[in-house]
């Protein structure tokens, strides 16, 4: 049965996300009303600057003071789209004092503050939902949450970064350079407020410790991520990757240890085979692989950044916040149980992709050999190509812990035939 009474949300933030949630609200408000059970009201959207026209927008409920907004103590749901740590986690945290559930896509300020915000949902009986905080409109962190929570998940693996996406396929396809691809993420509303967030991977590690806390039952901060950005991929690179049979994505990928008595976390570039199913991940799509004991392989593929897109994980958060709201119950809270260590990244173990300025003369092949069996490193293939007395020498590792090879790599420096290390890249997806 429909009450009558509306379910009354504030909004803060009317950005590129925030203006889709509010025109969502209005244009599906009857289809939304009847799946919660009641309709749902705009009570407030606050912003920075109030001048702006905003379509579709009652400017009677604009206001540039989100506190007194989510201090009325009449609202049902907050919805933080401001991004940022503060003002956004002082106003989550005093929208749950007074009384709402709070629905964010803030991956910031959940990677650094996520233990704090669910303790303070759950000391009030509200609801913590951010479907929208990790890969866009793809659902997974309410799968994670719930549809997997009778499953052991040991690896979870993808691209959740849009923007770096963007770029990395605009570098490759048609050979676009770094700073016009990123201008063209920006125009198009997937990038960070500060694009820095994106292409040095912070992005990706802040939803690498949200899947892999969620993941593994265990709390994971973005401290815990390893992070290595893309800023430094060349095209050089790509074409490297692509005598391999590969390209070149900036991936998250979150193991639990074979032993299952820690986790690692970590953010980097990597070499894929042109066959893996991500690497025909294009523009700002985002896809995820989940492994469990049970379930084997899943794969979660969507849009991940984007106004509309984004705006759609928001509603659907809305939608069940909305309905626990109406049946007086909250949805799952933090589950970090199982309190695993996070190990460091030298204890990562993957291949390798090393492209090495070499002499051009006898045995310097040896020597180089030489160097990876001495720190264990196990060779996969080598291929060399000379000019003018240099030479580059591209090596291939077996399996080797990350702690191996930065061995191996600082040893290598030091050889008098090694003119440089041009670049290390890590081979994943074999
Ligand atoms: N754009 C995207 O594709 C996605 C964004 N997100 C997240 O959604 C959040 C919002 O992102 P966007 O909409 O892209 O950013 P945006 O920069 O377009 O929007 C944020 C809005 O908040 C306003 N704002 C800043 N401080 C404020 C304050 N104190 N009071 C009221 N308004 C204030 C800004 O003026 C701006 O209009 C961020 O946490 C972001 O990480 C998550 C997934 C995808
Ligand atoms: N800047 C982010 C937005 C979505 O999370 C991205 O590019 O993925
Ligand atoms: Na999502």
């Amino acid at each position: 049965m429909m009450r009558t009474r509306p379910l009354k949300v504030a909004l803060l933030g009317c950005g590129v996300v925030g203006s889709e949630v509010a025109r969502i609200m209005t244009t599906h408000a009857d289809d939304l009303a009847a799946r919660i059970g009641a309709p749902v009201e705009l009570a407030g959207v606050a912003v920075r600057r109030p001048d702006k026209v905003r379509e579709g927008i009652d400017p009677a409920l604009v206001t540039t003071d989100a506190t007194a907004l989510v201090k009325r103590g009449d609202l049902d749901v907050v919805v933080e789209v401001i991004g940022g740590i503060e003002p956004a986690r002082t106003l989550i945290t005093t929208a749950f004092e007074h009384g709402a559930s709070v629905v964010s896509a803030n991956k910031a300020l959940l990677a650094q503050d996520g233990a704090a915000l669910h303790a303070a949902a759950e000391e009030h009986g509200r609801d913590l939902y951010y479907e929208a905080a990790v890969a866009g409109a793809i659902p997974l962190i309410r799968p994670l949450r719930e549809s997997l929570a009778g499953d052991k998940v040991n690896r979870v693996l993808g691209i959740v970064n849009g923007t770096t996406n963007f770029i990395l396929d605009k570098m490759d396809s048609t050979g676009a350079g770094y700073q016009e691809a990123l201008d063209e993420a920006t125009a198009l509303g997937y990038a960070e407020a500060d694009p820095t967030a994106d292409v040095e991977g912070f992005d990706a590690a802040a939803k690498a410790a949200i899947l892999a806390g969620i993941a593994f039952h265990t709390r994971v901060r973005l401290d815990d991520v390893y992070r290595e950005g893309m800023t430094e991929v060349t095209a050089a690179d790509f074409a490297s990757a692509r005598e391999m049979g590969c390209t070149i994505k900036l991936l998250a990928i979150c193991e639990r240890a074979a032993d299952g008595g820690s986790v690692t976390a970590r953010v980097h570039p990597a070499m894929i085979p042109l066959t893996h199913p991500l690497a025909s991940v294009r523009g700002a799509y985002n896809a995820v692989f989940v492994e469990s004991d049970a379930a084997g392989q899943l794969m979660f593929y969507g849009p991940g950044a984007g106004g509309s897109p984004t705006a759609s994980a928001v509603l659907g958060d809305l939608v069940a916040v909305c309905r626990n709201r109406l049946s007086n119950a909250t949805g799952p809270g933090e589950s970090a149980y199982a309190a695993l260590p996070v190990s460091s990244m030298g204890e990562v173990v993957t291949r390798y992709h090393i492209s090495l300025d070499v002499a051009d003369k006898p045995g310097v092949l040896a020597q180089v050999a030489t160097v990876f069996a001495e720190h264990g490193v196990s060779i996969d293939t080598v291929r060399q190509q000379g000019k003018d007395g240099e030479a580059s020498l591209v090596v291939v590792t077996h399996r080797a812990s990350d702690a191996s090879l930065t061995g191996t790599v600082e040893a290598l420096r030091k050889l008098d035939t090694v003119r440089g290390v041009a670049s290390i890249m890590r081979v994943e997806g074999e």
